[in-house]
């Protein structure tokens, strides 16, 4: 793994040893057949969640270091958003108290309560600040064009996406022809919202970093299967 990060490698050997990325036969919400899988939702482990949190704040703090992304508010979209921007929030007053120590963590609710504080959002306030989203994964891209409209209706900025894996996939063609160049949801995402978009891991990055950790025959299907869908973007 020696040309993977350090903090990407480690995160990497986490997600293996903690079974949050799966090799083997899946079924995608697009319906195509991976031959690996990675489930946010099993970072539920206290070493594991220090593992994820601590990819997320470094990837966060090299972006906002290199200039490409400045924020106020870490955003998790629910359900899974949660727990991971809230760790990742927590990480980032850890590793840097000087510039993060006071950064704070929001979410929303799925559905608006209309009793107590009411409302669609819990923690900091977004209006007039600069919000940045932190999920797991882009698949289609709804979720995340969810979680922007209810920032910009709150007044808040959207400043930025964070996720954990970018499968680097193609769209499906509207023709089901598989076959043909398509781009991918993050680049949809970027163009459209004109955003910046990180990722923790990439698919080059697990096809690099899984030799030594998984089977041959694995990282050979798993090749396979970034050559049939890698995006054109
Ligand atoms: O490409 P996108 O449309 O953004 O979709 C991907 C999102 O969908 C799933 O979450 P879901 O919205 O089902 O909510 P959950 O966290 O409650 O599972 C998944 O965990 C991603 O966060
Ligand atoms: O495309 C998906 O459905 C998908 C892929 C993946 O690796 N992880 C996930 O949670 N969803």
């Amino acid at each position: 793994m020696a040309s993977l990060a350090p903090h990407k490698a480690d995160f990497l050997r986490a997600a293996i040893d903690g079974g949050v990325l799966k090799f083997g036969s899946f079924e995608l919400k697009s319906k195509r057949i991976s031959p690996y899988f990675f489930n946010a939702g099993d970072f539920y482990r206290a070493d594991l969640l220090e593992s994820i949190a601590t990819a997320y704040a470094k990837t966060i703090i090299e972006a906002h270091q290199s200039g490409a992304l400045n924020f106020d508010i870490v955003f998790g979209p629910a359900y899974k958003g949660i727990p991971l921007a809230t760790a990742t929030t927590i990480k980032l007053g850890q590793l840097d108290p000087a510039t993060y120590g006071k950064t704070c963590y929001s979410f929303d609710r799925k559905e608006a309560k209309d009793h107590g504080e009411g409302g669609n959002i819990v923690g900091a306030p977004l209006r007039g600040k600069r919000v940045l989203i932190v999920d797991d994964v882009i698949t289609a891209g709804t979720a995340k064009r969810e979680a922007i409209a209810k920032i910009q209706k709150e007044g808040g900025v959207v400043a930025g996406i964070v996720v954990a894996l970018d499968r680097m996939e193609k769209l499906p063609s509207p023709d089901g022809d598989d076959t043909k160049p398509m781009p991918s949801a993050i680049g949809e995402l970027r163009k459209e919202y004109n955003l910046p978009i990180f990722a923790i891991l990439t698919l080059d990055d697990i096809i690099e970093g899984m030799k030594g950790l998984a089977s041959e025959d694995d990282i050979r299907r798993t090749e396979e299967y970034r050559a049939k869908y890698k995006a054109s973007d």
